[in-house]
């Protein structure tokens, strides 16, 4: 499976395209819009968030409520385009029309000044349109097919907010069981929406400051088979695969799986986890200190993946830059932006994760058709149990 977005974040819309799901898949559009519209609310967002209604409109690939195999498209319209028409329109301006102000001031922290000096975009808006996280819409949208396939497989992807500004989320230390029945029973009202009254202060304090904050969310995958991923080559890695994917969302700075970097402070009989065998379960771990992963593959226990976001680059207070045209210092001013995008980026991240681990077990049991794909992974599932 693979996919493409398109999409400037003030254009007419966002296209998604994915090929290689398997037909005869069930799907809804609303198995899509349900993850758009949790991944749009979440504390800490700015205005945006109140003009947009991410609802998707597909396009092709599915029919009847089925996938046909074919590739999938999809389009999320931009509420906002509405306000920015003559900004963002594709005709040429003639001299009649108001030129608008060219973005010369890079923000640190974003990709302004890097997409500018490499396009050679002299007005930074050709470079913020693109790098702007309004395009993960699109890539949750391609996440949820990802989401959908493995829920019926039986395997379930939840993510929620672990950490913001340092304060941990005690509430997510429910069963990962828990926590994958909280997102699939209630779309709405999961995990990543639930923060702590502690990190709200915590977001309307750095909001009142004109700054913002970072933290970090957590995803679990329950239900994976051991052997999922490849230890022959880098690329074929799913522990690699996911932690590629996890520092692709914007923002992401880092990724560590189970105890992560703690392990590089223990000793090995503190990190490794012990092989037991019953019946019932087959082969099976006493601890899942590495997350669900030795060798590139899973390990059949839960695959527990942190990433760390920073705080949102967009300061209304504002640092240190240059104007590019009259190479002045300045201080920036700012129309808008997010404080805090922690909780949205769980989900964000949640479909990035679910992305990596579905198109890894189409490459392992490769079918056309989704009820031999089904098959195959229940096949395989007996098969490691008698093993
Ligand atoms: C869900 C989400 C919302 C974001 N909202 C904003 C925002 O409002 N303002 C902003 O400056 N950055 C925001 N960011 C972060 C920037 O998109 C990101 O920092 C920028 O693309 C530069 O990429 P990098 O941080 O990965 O280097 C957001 C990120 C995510 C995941
Ligand atoms: C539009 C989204 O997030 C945007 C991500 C973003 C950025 O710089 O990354 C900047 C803000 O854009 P705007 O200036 O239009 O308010 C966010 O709102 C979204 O998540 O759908």
């Amino acid at each position: 499976m693979r996919y493409l977005t398109a999409g400037e974040s003030h254009g007419k819309q966002l296209t998604t395209i994915v090929e290689g799901v398997p037909a005869n898949l069930p799907l809804l559009s609303s198995d899509i819009s349900e993850s758009l519209l949790r991944r749009q609310k979440g504390y800490g967002r700015g205005r945006r968030m109140k003009i947009e209604k991410d609802l998707v409109e597909i396009k092709s690939g599915v029919r009847h409520g089925y996938t046909l195999g074919s590739p999938i498209s999809f389009v999320i319209e931009n509420d906002d385009f509405k306000h920015w028409e003559n900004i963002m329109g594709e005709d040429p301006i003639d001299d009649t029309q108001e030129v608008k102000r060219q973005i010369t001031r890079p923000r640190p922290g974003h990709a302004d000044l890097n997409g500018a000096l490499k396009y050679g975009h002299r007005d930074m808006r050709n470079v913020l349109e693109r790098s702007s996280a309004r395009e993960t819409a699109a890539r949750v949208a391609a996440g949820s097919l990802a989401k959908k396939i493995l829920k019926e497989l039986d395997i379930h992807v939840v993510g929620y907010v672990k950490e913001i500004a340092g304060i941990r989320a005690e509430d997510v230390e429910m069963s990962s069981q828990e926590k994958a029945e909280v997102s699939e029973n209630s779309p709405v009202r999961t995990l990543d929406q639930k923060v702590e009254q502690p990190m709200k202060d915590a977001i309307d304090q750095a909001k009142k400051d004109g700054d913002s904050i970072g933290g970090v969310c957590e995803v679990v995958v329950e239900g994976m088979p051991a052997g999922v991923g490849s230890y022959v080559h880098y690329d074929r890695k799913l522990d690699s695969r996911i932690a590629g994917g996890v520092t692709s969302i914007n923002a992401f700075k880092g990724v560590e799986f189970g105890i992560g970097f703690e392990a590089a402070r223990k000793n090995g009989s503190e990190v490794h986890d012990e092989i037991l065998w019953n019946e019932e379960r087959g082969y099976y771990r006493r601890t899942n200190r590495l997350g669900g992963f030795e060798g590139g593959m899973t390990t059949g226990m839960p695959i527990v993946v942190r990433g760390v976001m920073k705080p949102i680059p967009t300061l209304y207070k504002p640092l240190q830059s240059v104007d590019i045209d009259s190479k002045e210092p300045f201080k920036a001013s700012i129309e808008r932006s997010d404080s805090c995008a922690v909780p949205a980026a769980s989900v964000v991240m949640e479909h990035v994760v679910a992305w990596e681990v579905a198109r890894t077990l189409l490459e392992q049991f490769p079918h056309d058709q989704f009820p031999k794909l089904k098959e195959a992974v229940q096949q395989y599932r007996d098969e490691i149990r008698g093993f």
